[in-house]
């Protein structure tokens, strides 16, 4: 790693790279000129650095009481009374705020008012940044072919008529269910119309209008190809005509595809999918942002033999049938995730001290966003003129309102109106949970979304009562009454804060990015429960998503759920603990290898090439999404056994060598890796077993400083 050069700035010293990105690049065309940008910065870093320390304190402090508490209750049964009467004594369960309403000002109809997918994606990742974007409209026909939903994916080569005639039915049966003919199905329509009276299948030598008239939106031709824009439930859906393409020439109606749109909403993630730990690492990040909110960042790779360069998708201008237009936007609405209140950084110093890194993300991620305010021409981001910043990881209304606080500050430095930002709640620590309505009243005046990061919770479940005995294994801790309670909180009590109609509440990732046949079964659920939002981790999951958007009218369920009774805190507070029914020997280390193998195989990558997401083969060999949250469940589930005594060190050590070895197997195709065994005493290894063994003093569980430290640490290495 190169050692960092600093520039002074207004007290501040600055690494150079970020001030010649900020001044260079960032800065022009805002508005702002470095003075102000570097002299507000430095305000805020006085202003509030010495409070983000204080509630990471406040946490510690916390923690430490709750650890005490279930140490002292030794063997006793579980008290839930008890315990809930201790956290409100010390302060973690604080009162309900009185009944009010969210007051988030103007948002984007992507996320007040139509319910669809969020993709999430490593910002890091040009190629995959733009790929989300563009996920705004996602091909049917290649979702279904692609993919494990009609069978076991293809090995590739060309298309099997056989697999293109099951996706094509399968096509026609999502029609059939969602813009059904007067008469008749998709399956045998021998060509389709459009006039001013409507869109027109030709059925056994009849014309057949849809049996709801008014879905039709009207007509989008591009190249050779004619797209007839329907519309359900708020979202589009095109049948493109092409009788000249190989699948339109294919079927006597011409169809050659079925695009649905899918990803309404793209996270560009700056926390938990990416690995940046110094100055260069942020540079990279915050330079694809800034790309994304200039509209013209770009992407030259080679694919499939061939070289390629991705750029951002235009709008699509549709003729309705009246003659008029209108333009449909080519991509999601981008938000943006800044990292948590935990980690600092040494980008930006002040009086010799490194700076918490979630000022920092506020200041430069809200500065690049201003391009998308300010553009003149081409398509904007954001149509109402907001700025939307996920916050993830906080710990309860204190934190959500230093948030407020922060980013008000942030729009004053910048000249930005009040409010312009508005803020993504991750409900994804236990005293977020436990407090939502008072945590969702700190940000009553920005929210835009409560979402139920479960991954990050379940760690936080288990790093919060580690002292409370041994947890029931990563799997069942995920299927316990307490997250039911969450998720089923989340919603109420989302609705009762008024976010109806006015943000989202959004549900949790899809963690098999391979597996999306059972994708397809299981996540109907989310926008059943009354979620208008959930997380996919690739274009294709958002495309499949987006049907569950069809088959549920989400603002219905809303209605129906409003006023239902809030499950009480009990389930919420009550750990998932093995209890009476301890796990069997051989299912205990059948998890610890389990929890090893996900650590190491997501860590290796992490540590050695910077890569912040992986995709990891569990123990069973179903490819598995890792990032920081996943690796936090795994590595806080073997610290609480070791913690509990359930396994020994010396049992995790050896699960952790000779899972290292498979993970090197594993990675044998890749050019830059380097294998961890035999000697397992590299950056990699010693950051896998750091997670572990130190995993009951990491702050809160996190992974962050050991994956940092350890990066840094090859990154200096390689240097030399
Ligand atoms: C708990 C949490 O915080 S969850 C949120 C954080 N997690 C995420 O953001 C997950 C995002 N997803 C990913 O990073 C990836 O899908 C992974 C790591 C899971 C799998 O990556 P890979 O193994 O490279 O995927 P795979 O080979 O199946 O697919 C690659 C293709 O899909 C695209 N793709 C995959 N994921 C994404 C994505 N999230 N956004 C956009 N495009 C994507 C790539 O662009 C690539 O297509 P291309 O060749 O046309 O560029
Ligand atoms: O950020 C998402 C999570 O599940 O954690
Ligand atoms: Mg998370």
């Amino acid at each position: 790693m190169t050692p960092t050069r600093y520039t002074q700035r207004h007290g501040l010293d600055v690494a150079e790279e970020l001030a010649a990105f900020v001044e260079g690049q960032v800065l022009p065309g805002t508005g702002v000129d470095a003075d102000r940008f570097w002299s507000g910065y430095a305000e805020l870093l006085t202003g509030f650095a010495a409070e983000n320390r204080a509630l990471l304190d406040r946490r510690a402090a916390l923690q430490d009481r709750i650890d005490a508490w279930h140490k002292a209750r030794g063997n006793q049964p579980w008290d839930v009374s008890a315990y809930r009467a201790f956290l409100a004594e010390i302060g973690y369960l604080v009162p309900e705020p009185a009944p009010f309403a969210i007051d988030n000002g103007r948002i984007d109809p992507e996320i007040a008012l139509v319910a669809g997918p969020q993709l999430v994606v490593p910002v890091s990742n040009a190629r995959f940044a733009l790929n989300a974007a563009n996920a705004r409209w996602g091909s049917l026909y290649d979702a279904l072919y692609g993919s494990d939903v009609m069978g076991p994916p293809p090995a590739g080569g060309g298309i099997d008529p056989a697999r293109r005639d099951v996706v094509v039915a399968r096509a026609a049966q999502f029609l059939d269910e969602t813009f059904p003919l007067a008469q008749g199905s998709h399956a045998a329509v021998a060509g389709y119309r459009a006039d001013a009276d409507g869109l027109m299948a030709t059925l056994d030598g009849a014309e057949v209008p849809l049996r709801d008239p008014s879905a039709f939106v009207g007509t989008h031709v591009s190249g050779q190809d004619t797209g007839y824009v329907l519309r359900h439930n708020g979202l589009h859906v095109e049948l493109v005509v092409n009788p000249g393409h190989p699948i339109g020439a294919a079927f006597l109606s011409g169809l050659r595809d079925v695009v649905l749109e899918a990803a309404l909403t793209a996270i560009q993630d700056c926390e938990d999918s990416v690995a940046a730990v110094d100055a260069a690492d942020k540079v990279g990040v915050y330079a694809n942002w800034l790309g994304l909110m200039k509209g013209d960042l770009t992407d030259s790779f080679e694919k499939n033999g061939k070289p390629m360069t991705r750029r951002l998708a235009a709008d699509r201008t549709v003729t309705r049938p009246d003659g008029g237009t209108i333009t449909l936007p080519g991509r999601a609405l981008l938000l943006v995730r800044n990292v948590g209140l935990l980690m600092t950084t040494d980008a930006v110093r002040l009086n010799g001290q490194d700076t918490p890194e979630g000022l920092m993300d506020a200041m430069v991620t809200t500065a690049c966003a201003i391009h998308d305010l300010k553009k003149a021409e081409g398509p904007r981001n954001s149509r109402v003129g907001a700025i939307y910043v996920v916050k993830p990881k906080m710990h309860g209304p204190d934190e959500a309102g230093f948030a407020d606080r922060t980013f008000a500050k942030v729009e004053q430095i910048l000249g930005l109106p009040a409010n312009t930002v508005k803020l993504g709640l991750m409900d994804e620590e236990r005293r977020t949970s436990a407090n939502l309505a008072a945590t969702i009243h700190a940000l009553r005046n920005r929210v835009f979304f409560i979402n139920t990061g479960f991954l990050d919770r379940t760690g936080d479940e288990i790093h919060t009562s580690m002292q409370a005995g041994a947890f029931a294994g990563r799997d069942a801790t995920r299927r316990s009454d307490w997250l039911k309670a969450y998720e089923d909180r989340n919603v109420l009590i989302g609705l009762v804060c008024g976010l109806r109609g006015k943000a989202q509440i959004g549900k949790g990732m899809w963690a098999k990015p391979d597996a999306l046949a059972e994708m397809l079964q299981a996540k109907i659920a989310h926008p059943r429960s009354g979620a208008n939002t959930a997380w996919v981790p690739s274009p294709t999951a958002a495309t499949l998503h987006a049907l569950h958007y069809h088959m549920v009218d989400v603002a219905a369920r809303q209605d129906e759920l409003a006023g239902q009774p809030i499950p009480d805190l009990d389930a919420l507070l009550t750990p998932a603990l093995m209890g009476d029914a301890p796990l069997p020997q051989d299912e205990i280390l059948r998890e610890v290898d389990n929890s090893a193998q996900g650590i190491l195989g997501y860590v290796v990558r992490w540590v050695d090439q910077g890569v912040g997401c992986s995709k990891v083969p569990d123990i069973d060999d179903v490819p598995m999404m890792e990032d920081r949250a996943t690796c936090r469940i795994s590595a806080q589930i073997l610290a609480n056994w070791l913690e509990q005594r359930l396994i020994t060190r010396e049992q995790v050590e050896d699960a952790l060598r000779r899972m290292a070895a498979k993970v090197d197997q594993q990675n044998a195709g890749d050019p830059n890796y380097i294998p961890m065994a035999p000697g397992f005493d590299g950056p990699a290894f010693e950051a896998a077993r750091d997670l572990v063994l130190t995993g009951t003093a990491q702050p809160s569980g996190y992974t962050e400083p050991v994956l940092h430290a350890r990066r840094r640490e090859a990154k200096a290495l390689r240097r030399g």
